[in-house]
């Protein structure tokens, strides 16, 4: 251990040096390309320097003794010294037996050895032995197969997930190396290790596929902010930085969507049906008017006929070009019927194509031309576009013909208020749908039509902001995981986003381009996604090399997925394969079987996975007089001061009172999803906010109101009871859901 130790101590050195004399190479002299040179070898050191860093702990966990008494240490980097393999990276081929080997099928081991370690010294050793034959007494006795695993497992959580290198399993090991290309889907219940296989697998096609993953990037598509937040460390503890972790609501780049709309709305916004109203809604803003329309120029006056219009506007729809494009085409059809016109005022019946052309260019910057122009073809930023849409109800009549009224009604909204986000995380694919159709638009063109409508304006600087603050938050928070804050700020990498690129790594560079097409994407939750936001992830990998994670009897969304083969075939063809997690790592047996009858009461013929721990205080029940007081007390009696962390779930409608309540009786806790809710001995959340994430402790509050207050109430149940690593309660003051008989009741508190 020590000589490996030595070594990277030794490589770290070398690494700072290089970089030292890079960085020490002059500020912001010599030539443009010296200077690019010069930032991307300081990006290249910097880079692999953090990854040295980030591998301390637990920088050798397994040993490899062969049957031609050869041995190899597994680690979480390979090392070599002189031409001399020291240690293997996990993800080699040849340290595949360390999670693959079996007794019936040993693969050349005669022994595999997991090691502890702590400040670099070895602490515990686990073997599992495959040649019984040869074993000394000795070494029989230590014969011990799941404690590697057992005792990880039975750690205290810290709020942060961890990595598991030193003991996946067999069955994950599998999906961790499966092939690239394709959709492989890791289907999963509770606890089977589905988001972090997820993030081996990221690492592992990295390592396997660099060339080709670093130039096209991997994204991770997570359920909420909170659980990016749970995840982060995972990839840098594996010595991988550059991959892009996101929400949908960030992924339409300047906008960070938090807020989420009610389960109905967000149903009728996330349906398929939605790219046709989004499709509708661009075409009502090519307009034809009911009748010709006087255009005042001062000198004389210019008609334009209703059916110069149309004409005008089949040839630009016939040009097959997106919206803002085809204008040129509407525009110029349009100002040589105007220039003829013009002409004959003039008292020119023919005139050639130069004195046309200048005709037409004059007319272009008259006031009138160009407030009929836009009103008939106006230039639209997605964001205008949804704007105009949501706060009409005519637009929407038009464009969401295919709903019903009510349906249409849920999705009318008021204008947007300053200082406060308009957004919603379903607005986003529906942003990006608009993207899609609009095409870009050349921005002197924007700051030259100057004649849109205000609160169109308003709302278009209102993105621009939110983008300046996204980069600036971005960046911040890149420097923070690679570790780079001393070198760059955060302020000149934002400034980078938008301006010059080729410094950036490709995640940096991915993050602020919506048309990136990325050559991996993971999708974790992804039973949550409605068929609106799975238009614009396929639209981010067009290669369709993706792992879709999830389990489809978690689903709580409205708009979320019911089957597999209903989501992913319309964009594969059928063509995907699926893998299936089967063992529980998280919840003992005693809160799965709890959780298992839930379960049954969605769908009898789901299986609920098998549980490795067991040996879990019996799930309790206690009944309160007042929800927020009796929580409050109940939530305050529980926390031993152990350092374990503990989540109340609560029901969507009274997480603003129960988390003040909570929040204002016991010391440190913390309401809502915030940036230190991970750290805080007890956080109040919504079964939303929780997705994805696991808390020693859980107490779930009035079950009964978790079922009822939304269409897939039993999935929101199931989810909530199958967060605790530990211990489970449930507090209530109306009287329990059957479905719960299971649980210890407590004596009531008053
Ligand atoms: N092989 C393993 N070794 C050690 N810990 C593991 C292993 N597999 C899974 N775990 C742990 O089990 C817990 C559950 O894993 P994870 O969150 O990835 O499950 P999941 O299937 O995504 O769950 P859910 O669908 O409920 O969100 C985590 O703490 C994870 O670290």
């Amino acid at each position: 251990m020590s000589r490996l130790y030595t070594r990277l101590d030794v490589l770290r050195e070398t690494t700072q040096r290089s970089l030292d004399q890079v960085l020490g190479q002059g500020g912001s002299g010599g030539t443009h390309q010296n200077r690019s040179e010069r930032d991307s070898m300081a990006g290249m050191y910097a880079a692999r320097l953090s990854r040295l860093w980030s591998v301390e702990n637990g920088l050798c966990f397994g040993r490899l003794d062969h049957t031609d008494q050869t041995s190899l240490y597994i680690g979480r980097i390979g090392l070599s010294e002189e031409e001399r393999r020291l240690l293997i990276d996990w993800r080699a081929p040849v340290a595949q037996p360390f999670y693959r080997a079996t007794p019936a099928s040993p693969m050349g081991l005669t022994r595999r050895r997991h090691l502890q370690t702590r400040d670099r010294r070895v602490v515990a050793v686990n073997d599992d032995l495959f040649d019984l034959e040869g074993l000394t007494d000795a070494d029989r006795a230590t014969l011990n197969g799941e404690a590697a695993l057992l005792a990880a497992l039975a750690e205290k959580r810290t709020g942060r997930m961890r990595d598991i290198v030193a003991t996946i399993q067999s069955e994950q090991d599998r999906i961790i190396r499966a092939d690239l290309p394709g959709v492989l889907v890791v289907q999963g219940g509770p606890g089977t290790g589905k988001t972090v296989v997820a993030l081996h697998r990221a690492a592992y096609l990295l390592y396997t596929h660099r060339e080709r993953l670093d130039r096209r990037g991997v994204l991770i598509i997570g359920p909420n902010l909170t659980f990016l937040r749970y995840i982060e460390q995972v990839l840098p503890s594996l010595g991988e930085t550059d991959v892009l972790l996101m929400t949908i609501g960030e992924m339409f780049p300047g906008l960070t969507a938090t807020t989420r709309d009610r389960p109905e709305t967000a149903q009728v916004k996330g349906d398929a049906r939605m790219a046709q109203v989004i499709a509708r809604a661009v075409r009502d803003r090519q307009r034809v008017p009911k009748r010709s329309v006087e255009l005042d120029l001062g000198k004389y006056k210019l008609f334009l006929d209703w059916r110069v219009c149309d004409a005008a506007r089949t040839k630009a729809v016939r040009s097959g070009r997106l919206h803002n494009q085809a204008r040129a085409v509407f525009v110029r059809h349009i100002l040589n019927k105007l220039a003829r016109q013009a002409a004959k005022h003039m008292g020119r019946n023919l005139i050639d194509e130069d004195e046309l052309a200048d005709l037409r260019e004059e007319l272009r910057t008259e006031p009138a031309v160009k407030t009929a122009l836009n009103r008939l073809w106006p230039y639209l930023t997605p964001h205008q576009l949804l704007l105009g849409l949501f706060t009409s109800r005519e637009r929407l009549a038009y464009a969401a013909e295919a709903f019903t009224r009510e349906e249409r009604a849920l999705m009318l909204r008021e204008p947007p208020v300053r200082g406060r986000s308009w957004y919603t995380e379903s607005d986003v694919p529906l942003l990006d749908e608009a993207a899609e159709l609009l095409g870009e638009i050349d921005q002197s063109v924007l700051v030259a039509t100057a004649l849109q409508n205000e609160e169109e304006l308003a709302a278009a600087r209102e993105a621009e902001e939110h983008e300046r603050r996204y980069e600036l938050t971005y960046a911040r928070e890149v420097l923070e995981l690679t570790g780079l804050s001393d070198m760059i700020d955060a302020e000149r990498l934002a400034e980078r986003h938008r301006g010059d690129v080729s410094h950036l790594t490709t995640a940096e560079r991915a993050a602020t381009d919506r048309t990136w097409a990325f050559g991996h994407v993971i999708v974790d939750e992804a039973q949550e996604l409605s068929p609106m936001a799975w238009r614009m992830v396929m639209r981010r990998c067009p290669a369709r090399s993706m792992t879709v994670v999830g389990d489809i009897a978690q689903t709580g969304s409205s708009a979320g997925g019911r089957s597999w083969g209903a989501v992913l075939d319309p964009y594969t063809g059928g063509r995907w394969r699926e893998e299936r997690l089967t063992v529980n790592y998280r919840t003992p047996a005693e809160i799965m079987a709890l959780a298992a009858d839930v379960l049954a009461s969605i769908d009898a013929s789901l299986d609920p996975p098998d549980s490795v721990r067991e040996g879990a205080a019996p799930p309790w029940s206690q009944q309160v007089g007042t929800l927020a007081g009796g929580l409050a007390k109940v939530v305050a009696a529980e926390l031993d001061g152990s350092g374990g962390t503990m989540a109340v779930l609560v029901p969507e409608s009274a997480v603003d009172e129960l988390g003040a309540a909570v929040a204002a009786a016991v010391p440190g806790a913390v309401a809502g999803p915030s940036a230190t809710a991970l750290e805080a001995p007890a956080v109040v959340l919504t079964v939303a906010d929780a997705k994805g994430l696991e808390f020693d402790a859980v107490i779930v509050a009035e079950p009964e109101r978790i079922l009822t207050e939304s269409p897939r109430g039993a999935n929101d149940l199931y989810v909530a009871l199958t967060r605790a690593t530990r211990g489970l309660g449930v507090v209530h003051t109306t009287s329990l859901p059957p479905v719960l008989s299971r649980l210890t009741a407590r004596p009531p508190l008053p």
